[in-house]
C-alpha cells in the first residue's frame, strides 16, 4: 500500500529519509499552510450550511465531509494543488483500505496471500492504479523519482484520515459536552479576538490542546503500533517472545486501562491534561496516541495545526448536537472510524 515510503522503510534508508523528511514539518513550513486549511475548510462548511437549506433537514452525516477536507488540506501539502488526479487517487485508497482490512481477511497469516488470491490480485491492481495517479500529478513538475511517489502514498493515507477521525471524534464527543463545546468556542473567540485563525491564535488555544489529548485518548486513530523483536524478549518466567515476531501494541486497550488511568478511566475529561502532557497516565508508554521513541509520528505538529484551524472554524460557526439517528460503532480498520457515520445536528 505504501510501497517503500517513511512508515515502511527500516534501518539505515529509514534513518536517512527521515532525516530528510522532518524538515518538511517545520512551524514555519507550517504555519504557511494555515490560509489553505482555512479557504478549504471554509468550503466545506458552506456546504453544510448550503445542504441544510436545500434539503430543509439540519441533520448532516460529517464524518465523509470532514476526511474529504482532510484529504484536500494534504494533497495541498504533498502536491501544492487541488488536483483531480490526487482525488481519484484518493478514492482507490479508500477501496484499497476496505480490501486490505476488512476482518476476515488473512493479514499477516502466512501463505494468506495464496489463500486469498482473489483478493490478494484486487490490492495488488488498486495500488497500482494508485500509482499511475500519483505519478501523472507528479509528472510535469519535473519530479519522478520512485521514492517520491511512495512518500506522497505514505503522506495521503497516514496524514489525512487520522486527524479527519479526530476531529469527528471530537465533534462527537463536544456534542455529548455542551460545556466544553462553549469553553472551546470561548477559547477561539478570545484568541482570534473575533477576527481569522493565524498561528498566533493557535499557540492560545491550550484547552483544545487537552480536548485533542482527551479525544485521542479515547478513540485513538491508529488503535496499534507495530514493532518486530529484534532479539527474543523475557517476560516473566513463562514467556518468550522469538527474535522476528511481528508484535501489534493495542492503543487503545492501554488508553482504557484502569490500572494505568484510574476508576475515571472512561470518561471525558479533558482536564486530565491541564497539568501534565501524559493526563496523569501512571506509565509513560500507556498513552501512545502518536507512538513513541524513533519511530513517532512525524506528521504530529501538522495534525495538531490542522486540527486546530479545523475544530475552531467549525465551533464558530456551528453548534453541535448528536442527532437520534446516531449509533454508536466505532470500528477499527486499520484507524479507528465511526462505522455508521456521525449524523450531528
Ligand atoms: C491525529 C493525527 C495522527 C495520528 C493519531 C497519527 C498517529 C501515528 C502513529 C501512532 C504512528 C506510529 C508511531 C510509532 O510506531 O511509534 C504514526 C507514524 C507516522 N505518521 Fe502519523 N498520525 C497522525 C497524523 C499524521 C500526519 C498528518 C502525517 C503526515 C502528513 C503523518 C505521517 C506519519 C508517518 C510518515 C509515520 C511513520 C513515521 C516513521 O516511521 O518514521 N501522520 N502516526
Amino acid at each position: 500500500m505504501f510501497g517503500d515510503g517513511l512508515l515502511m522503510v527500516e534501518g539505515d534508508r529509514w534513518v536517512g529519509n527521515r532525516h530528510t523528511i522532518t524538515p518538511l514539518f517545520s512551524m514555519t513550513n507550517l504555519n504557511a499552510m494555515i490560509s489553505s486549511m482555512v479557504e478549504i475548510t471554509t468550503t466545506m462548511l458552506a456546504e453544510w450550511t448550503a445542504r441544510a437549506s436545500a434539503t430543509g433537514t439540519r441533520e448532516t452525516n460529517v464524518e465523509p465531509y470532514i476526511v474529504h477536507n482532510a484529504a484536500d488540506i494534504i494533497a495541498m501539502a504533498s502536491f501544492g494543488v487541488d488536483d483531480s488526479e490526487g482525488k481519484a487517487a484518493f478514492d482507490k485508497f479508500k477501496a484499497l483500505q476496505v480490501a486490505l482490512f476488512s476482518p476476515n481477511r488473512l493479514a499477516g497469516v502466512p501463505f494468506g496471500e495464496y489463500v486469498q488470491a482473489r483478493r490478494t490480485a484486487e490490492c495488488r491492481r488498486l495500488g497500482e492504479e494508485i500509482d499511475r495517479h500519483l505519478l501523472s500529478v507528479i509528472d510535469g513538475k519535473g519530479l519522478t523519482a520512485r521514492e517520491l511517489v511512495d512518500e506522497c502514498k505514505t503522506f495521503f493515507f497516514a496524514g489525512h484520515e487520522t486527524t479527519a477521525l479526530a476531529i469527528t471524534w471530537t465533534m462527537f464527543l463536544l456534542s455529548l459536552h455542551p460545556e466544553w463545546q462553549r469553553q472551546l468556542r470561548e477559547e477561539v473567540a478570545e484568541a482570534t479576538g473575533g477576527g481569522d485563525i493565524d498561528s498566533v491564535a493557535v499557540m492560545k488555544l491550550t484547552k483544545m490542546t487537552w480536548v485533542m489529548n482527551e479525544v485521542l485518548r479515547l478513540y485513538p486513530s491508529a488503535p496499534n503500533l507495530l514493532r518486530q523483536a529484534r532479539e527474543d524478549i523475557r517476560i516473566g518466567d513463562k514467556t518468550i517472545i522469538p527474535r522476528g515476531t511481528n508484535i501489534w501494541i493495542d492503543a487503545v486497550g492501554m488508553h482504557h486501562d484502569r490500572a494505568l488511568w484510574g476508576d475515571d478511566v472512561n470518561e471525558f475529561r479533558p482536564e486530565r491534561f491541564k497539568d501534565s502532557p501524559y493526563g496523569g497516565c501512571t506509565h509513560q508508554m500507556g498513552y501512545v496516541p502518536f507512538g513513541n521513541g524513533g519511530r513517532v509520528c512525524v506528521g504530529k505538529n501538522l495534525s495538531v495545526l490542522e486540527y486546530k484551524v479545523v475544530v475552531s472554524l467549525i465551533l464558530k460557526r456551528f453548534s453541535l448536537s448528536l442527532s437520534p439517528n446516531y449509533e454508536h460503532s466505532p470500528a477499527v480498520m486499520l484507524t479507528m472510524r465511526p462505522s455508521r457515520g456521525m449524523p450531528l445536528i
